[in-house]
């Protein structure tokens, strides 16, 4: 029962199946089914029912996609995708590889390093043949090519560009991919963050540009966000939407703007945590109280293992880096320890899969905080979940005045499927109702006021109709989502606030 509690990470339906397990084993056979029906009534009854039911409706939801400019996914016909390139060949476009081939679908790897092709080949086929194993099919190993250099584009349908998260890199690679592929060639980003408009304008067919956002590692995840710029045809969106589920994900369209809507929310995230860091908290205290929550690894174990670099990139790109800046920066030049791949490392000093504190963090932090006249002080369980929570909720309700998400349940997808949000807790947005706008209106408060860098709260009420664009909060589970607070702030720049 303690490894299943454990596992469960604070859902309660898994210690409830062995508690029945246990009474029917051990209980006269009627005594036996009344203990099971009590507990069925118990987990019917219960909010983390309504959140799992919130999400398995949601996650059906986002398929009916639209956008503010009127593309629909019942006006919007996809084209068929028969055969795809992945350029660059790190993290994420090995994993992408990986999500093509295990869908049948013909693919092409391409890097420009031809070390990191090697790496790349031989981590694919042993992902492919490690899973084709687990299943007892044969591993697709046919269906991958890898290369070096962008000379064999030209049959393929669609190409998703996974190099450097730095925008002059990405918009060379796309002006070049615009002469190697055909004019019909979709061109997709798995940027993190980066203007999908500007990398449109560098190729000769705008209209054929789209985000297709993966989340690490790529053939786990089962989020795809699809990210449509001002220029993105109806053709285009529908062609990632769809190829999103044959590769197995759950596909959610989203407008453009700096991190999307997950990244938008994850940095307000990452900084609050970064922020606790500063005022006394351990990196490993505040994983484990995102942990306790129910996440799969806290907010240092994630950027660990995403690559811290991956994490600077976004930031130094979005011009969040340098001094004055929360200490992720330092932490990143911490020499040998820049990315999972070093040494399994970083900030909570991974050691292979476990997560152990790290002395040299630890000693860092006391410096940092001397330097800057920080005082260390106690830091609860409930601030650092308060802190993190809110701060990404808050940015969510921006999100949504934005109508950068069509609606919260899109949200809350995004979270529970890309990020590892527990389904027993529905999502930010379904978190934020079930906890009570109220309270979590007063705690937005309470911290703003005591740390000021600690965001603004939302402040008004909520519309009661609010739901996706053009539809009722989703009809099949009562009451969800019926409230929407809209902030008092005004929304930071994005890039384009109706494409
Ligand atoms: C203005 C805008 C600015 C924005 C600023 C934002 C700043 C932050 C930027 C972050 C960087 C970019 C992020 C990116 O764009 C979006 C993301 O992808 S965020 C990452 C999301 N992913 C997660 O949170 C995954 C969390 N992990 C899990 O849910 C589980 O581990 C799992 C994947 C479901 C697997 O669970 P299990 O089956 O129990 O197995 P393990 O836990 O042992 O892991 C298996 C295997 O997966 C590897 N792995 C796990 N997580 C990651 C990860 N995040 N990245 C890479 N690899 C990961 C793990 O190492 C194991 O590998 P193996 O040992 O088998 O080789
Ligand atoms: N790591 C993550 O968690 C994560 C998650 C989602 C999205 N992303 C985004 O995906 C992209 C790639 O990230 P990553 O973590 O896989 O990076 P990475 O550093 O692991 O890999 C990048 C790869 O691109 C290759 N490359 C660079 N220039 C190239 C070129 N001109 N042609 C071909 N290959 C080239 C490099 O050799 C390297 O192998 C970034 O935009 C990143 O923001 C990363």
């Amino acid at each position: 029962m303690a490894q299943v509690r454990r596992r469960a990470r604070g859902a309660i339906a898994p210690a409830a199946c062995v508690q029945a397990i246990r009474a029917a084993a051990t209980l006269p056979y009627s005594q036996g089914m009344r203990r099971e029906r009590e507990l069925m009534d118990t987990l019917f009854n219960s909010g983390q029912a309504r959140a799992m039911q919130h999400c398995f409706f949601s996650q059906r939801s986002v398929g009916r996609w639209s956008t503010p400019s009127g593309m629909r996914w019942d006006n919007s016909r996809p084209r068929p995708v028969h055969k795809a390139a992945v350029v660059g060949l790190g993290t994420m476009g090995r994993g992408i590889v990986v999500s093509f081939a295990r869908a049948g679908i013909p693919v092409l790897g391409v890097e420009m390093d031809a070390k990191q092709l090697e790496v790349a080949r031989k981590t694919v086929t042993a992902t492919l043949e490690r899973d084709a194993q687990r299943r007892g099919v044969e591993p697709p190993l046919g269906l991958v090519r890898f290369t070096v250099g962008l000379q064999d584009l030209r049959e393929v349908d669609l190409v998703i560009e996974a190099v450097f998260e730095d925008m002059a890199l990405k918009k060379r690679v796309f002006r070049e991919l615009s002469s190697a592929c055909r004019p019909d060639t979709l061109l997709c980003s798995n940027t993190s963050s980066l203007d999908l408009d500007q990398l449109a304008a560098t190729t000769s067919r705008p209209e054929l540009v789209v985000g297709m956002h993966f989340f690490a590692p790529a053939h786990v995840m089962k989020l795809l966000e699809v990210i449509y710029g001002p220029r993105s045809s109806p053709t285009a969106v529908a062609t990632a939407m769809q190829l999103g589920k044959r590769l197995g994900k759950v596909s959610v369209a989203v407008g453009n703007c700096p991190g999307f809507v997950g990244n938008r929310m994850l940095k307000h995230y990452v900084e609050q945590a970064n922020f606790l860091l500063e005022e006394g908290a351990s990196p490993e205290q505040v994983d484990q109280a995102l942990e306790e929550f129910g996440f799969p690894m806290g907010v240092f174990r994630m950027s660990d293992l995403s690559g811290l670099d991956v994490g600077w990139r976004v930031r130094k790109e979005s011009g969040l880096t340098g001094p004055g800046v929360a200490p992720g920066e330092q932490v990143r030049r911490r020499q040998g320890r820049r990315r999972q791949a070093v040494a399994g490392t970083c900030t909570t000093g991974l050691g292979g899969r476990e997560a152990k504190p790290d002395p040299w963090l630890r000693s860092f932090l006391e410096e940092y905080r001397s330097r800057h006249g920080l005082r260390a002080r106690t830091v609860s369980q409930q601030e650092v979940l308060e802190r993190c929570l809110y701060a990404l909720v808050n940015e969510g309700f921006r999100i949504l005045e934005d109508g950068i998400a069509a609606g919260p349940e899109d949200i809350d997808v995004i979270y529970v499927l890309g990020y590892g949000w527990p389904p027993h807790r529905g999502g930010p947005m379904f978190h934020a109702v079930a906890v009570g706008l109220p309270t979590v209106l007063e705690r937005l408060e309470h911290y703003h006021q005591a740390h000021p860098r600690h965001p603004t709260a939302p402040a008004q009420p909520p519309p009661a109709e609010a739901g996706r664009q053009g539809q009722p909060a989703h009809p099949e589970v009562e009451g969800d989502h019926q409230e929407c607070p809209q902030s008092a702030l005004r929304p930071p720049d994005h890039y384009h606030s109706s494409p």
